[in-house]
């Protein structure tokens, strides 16, 4: 199993005066399959953008790969190394169509064909704001695909079955703990957490593990 490690050391996080994030200790194996769990605003989210270099007000050690990430350099490694399904699609300032999703993954001929194979390939000419909520999540897979096909070893997963029908969950499910990665995934869906190595919990920015 591929993938890149992941090494947290103190890590808090902040919005203002609020501390979303607070004392994150946490190893992740290389290939290991991890689901992020807990209440609502726990800090599940402002967690995953931090490792991505979203979120600025970060204190703490992040290593992926063994790679800390400072210049713009090396936050242009994370990002490559990264691939990323957001819980919210960023609105640019022009509309965004599928197919450039896909390209930049960085393999878009990779990231086309699994859009044909989840079922959305036809509809990568469209603008992602007029896709429906599971449409657009098996979008963002099939760019995750690809951003996988072009060589990045860990995905970063905020909720992406949260919009899909029963069917479409398994499905998502088999497809991202089979891809050769270390998956982290956001999620209040027991199935896919079930399916995952191991299940943590999060709760007040804090976390624990919770099998
Ligand atoms: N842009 C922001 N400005 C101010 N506070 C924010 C911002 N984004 C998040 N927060 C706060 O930070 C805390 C953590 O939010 P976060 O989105 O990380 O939680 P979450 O665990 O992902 O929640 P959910 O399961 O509901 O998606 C919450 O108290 C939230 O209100």
């Amino acid at each position: 199993m591929g993938g890149l490690d992941i090494h947290m050391r103190g890590v808090a996080c902040r919005h203002g005066r609020v501390e979303a994030v607070a004392d994150i200790d946490l190893e992740i194996a290389a290939g290991e399959t991890v689901a992020l769990t807990g209440t609502n605003g726990s800090g599940k989210t402002t967690l995953l953008r931090a490792v991505l270099g979203l979120h600025r007000q970060v204190t703490g050690t992040i290593l992926v790969g063994g790679r800390g990430a400072t210049s713009p350099a090396e936050w242009a490694w994370r990002r490559r190394s990264c691939a990323w399904i957001p819980q919210k699609p960023a609105a640019g300032r022009f509309p965004l169509r599928g197919e450039e999703l896909l390209t930049s993954s960085g393999a878009p001929a990779e990231a086309q064909e699994a859009a044909d194979r989840l079922g959305v390939g036809p509809l990568a000419r469209r603008p992602l704001h007029t896709l429906a909520g599971g449409q657009l999540q098996r979008m963002y897979l099939a760019r995750a695909i690809g951003s996988v096909a072009a060589g990045a070893g860990v995905l970063l997963a905020d909720e992406p079955t949260a919009a899909l029908d029963f069917a479409g969950q398994e499905e998502a499910a088999d497809v991202l703990t089979s891809l050769p990665v270390t998956l982290v995934v956001v999620t209040h869906d027991r199935t896919l957490a079930e399916r995952c190595d191991r299940v943590l919990e999060m709760a007040a920015g804090r976390l624990r593990e919770g099998r």
